[in-house]
């Protein structure tokens, strides 16, 4: 079924409303990532969500838009706290994948005759791949409902990282009203060995240089200077956020059969917000959220060791601090103003990044005046991006921009592109390492199977949804 499109300008698209739509959407993308999007069934899946009882504002869609669970990747939609509903499928299987970055006191020529040792360091420190587990990081079951109501700051207060990188972390690295008795034994018994451990295919770790910096008043700020080196982290909560949306799957299921909810397709399922069904998924997915804080916190402990260990420097001169970690996979509660109105909404970005405005009470106050950072990764080949939230998102999209490039290849059909090239070498040449679990992995991931980023953030730009600030390209990239 072809979706109805009508441009509304040169980055915007409109999906009027028509038939149980509740309200249009809204599509932030150009005219050839539209054209390529229309053969995917992404746009109707931002029509469907449009369905969905109590959402507030368009069904919206980043330029990263590509098909997902039910709700698109680069989905954003809010809903009404009395009439609204939540839906696992809004927030995606790896509940709280994130990515954070790091910057450091050195330049890519201090690291470069190192860089070998430490990506194998890395690599040997960070446990990588499907099913990674490591093995002297396991927590008891009481442990680990700690972990699921305290986030980060678990991670901190047993060693992993100091206080200040929960200042510079969504959230504070902490969702509240986890409840960890709403998690089910087989997620549990999934997540108990996977603390600090990124993950297959698309997560990834990664030793960057800052190439180029668009806006030096706000990149000071943010301590980012051209030829420094940051670290990017990309996971989420492993098995066990898997495991929660799994669970929950299920119960939402009956719950809108049982809250007489029409779905346009099943796996939109969901409850309303005011139902022990939608309050118990929010609860258990804080508790997954968590988990994924506290996972990149310590993996931001290892990368500082590695460093350490590799370059023979102290913290004090290595500097590695943490600028910011942003959710992208995530249900939130926030205050958004409406047709001059604040409302309590619950966010769903799926995909999708916060990116508050300079002056928000939520950004740290380091950033108050610049806006949230907002990390855009692109590919392990080309470059990634950071960039600051702006007033306009706050007006158009609740705050929030595309998440990555978006894959444009499935992982068969990028390692049939792969087939007989040496992706590694290739990248070698460019002056890039790889360390992955194993060769399909890298197949999977090559450039090819993504948009170009730098086109992805433009639209960005000029939609006004955020500012550019810097771009990073990859050194070291070591792949699950
Ligand atoms: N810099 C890198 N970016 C990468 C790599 N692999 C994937 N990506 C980008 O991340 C986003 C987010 O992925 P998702 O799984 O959360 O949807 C993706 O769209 C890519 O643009 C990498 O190795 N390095
Ligand atoms: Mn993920
Ligand atoms: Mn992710």
């Amino acid at each position: 079924m072809t979706v109805k499109l009508q441009q509304i300008d040169d980055c915007r698209w409109r999906i009027p409303r028509e038939g149980a739509m509740r309200t249009e959407g809204l599509v932030f993308a150009d005219a050839r990532m539209i054209a390529t999007l229309q053969e995917e069934q992404a746009l109707e899946q931002v029509r469907n969500v449009a369905t969905l009882p109590g959402i507030v504002g368009p069904s919206l869609a980043m330029p990263d838009i590509h098909w997902g669970y039910g709700f698109p990747i680069g989905g954003v939609a809010a809903f009404d706290a009395e009439e609204g509903v939540v839906s696992p499928g809004g927030v995606g299987y790896d509940i709280n994948c994130g990515v954070r970055l790091l910057r450091s006191a050195l330049t890519a020529n201090d690291i470069k005759p190192v860089l070998a040792k430490l990506a194998d360091t890395l690599f040997r420190n960070v446990p990588a791949g499907v099913g990674s587990e490591r093995r002297d990081l396991k927590v008891s079951l009481a442990e680990q409902r700690r972990v699921l109501e305290r986030g980060a700051a678990w991670a901190v207060a047993r060693g992993y990282g100091e206080t200040e990188d929960l200042r510079h972390i969504e959230a504070g690295g902490m969702l509240p009203d986890a409840d960890s008795e709403l998690i089910s034994e087989r997620a549990m018994e999934r997540g108990r060995a996977q603390l600090g451990t990124l993950g297959s295919g698309n997560h990834f770790l990664e030793v960057q240089e800052v190439e180029e910096i668009f806006d030096a008043a706000v990149a000071d700020v943010l301590g980012l200077c051209t030829g420094q080196v940051t670290v990017s982290i990309h996971t989420g909560s492993r098995g066990l956020g898997y495991q929660v949306c799994d669970d929950f799957l299920k119960r939402m299921l009956q719950a809108s059969r049982k809250y007489g909810i029409e779905l346009p397709d099943r796996q939109l399922c969901c409850a309303p917000l005011t139902s022990p069904e939608g309050r118990e998924y929010l609860a258990a997915m804080a508790g997954a959220a968590n988990f994924a804080f506290a996972n990149r916190q310590i993996i931001t402990a290892w990368v500082r060791e590695s460093f350490e260990q590799v370059l023979g420097l102290g913290p004090a001169q290595l500097r590695l601090s943490l600028i910011y970690d942003v959710c992208h996979n995530i249900a939130k509660w926030e205050t958004h103003t409406v047709d001059g109105r604040a409302r309590r909404l619950c966010v769903h970005r799926k995909g999708a990044t916060r990116a508050f405005p300079p002056g928000h009470p939520e950004t740290p106050e380091a950033y108050r005046a610049v806006g949230q950072p907002v990390l855009i990764p692109g590919d392990m080949g080309r470059y990634s991006y950071v960039l600051v939230g702006s007033a306009g998102a706050m007006a158009e999209t609740f705050g929030s921009t595309c998440h990555g490039a978006g894959r444009v290849l499935s992982r068969h059909a990028a390692k049939k592109v792969a087939h007989g090239r040496r992706i590694e070498a290739e990248l070698a040449e460019r002056g890039i390492l790889i360390r992955a679990a194993g060769r399909a992995a890298v197949a999977e991931e090559i450039s090819e199977a993504y948009k170009d980023v730098a086109e992805v953030v433009d639209v960005v730009r000029r939609a006004g949804l955020g500012k550019i600030v810097a771009r990073l390209r990859p050194l070291a990239v070591i792949k699950g």
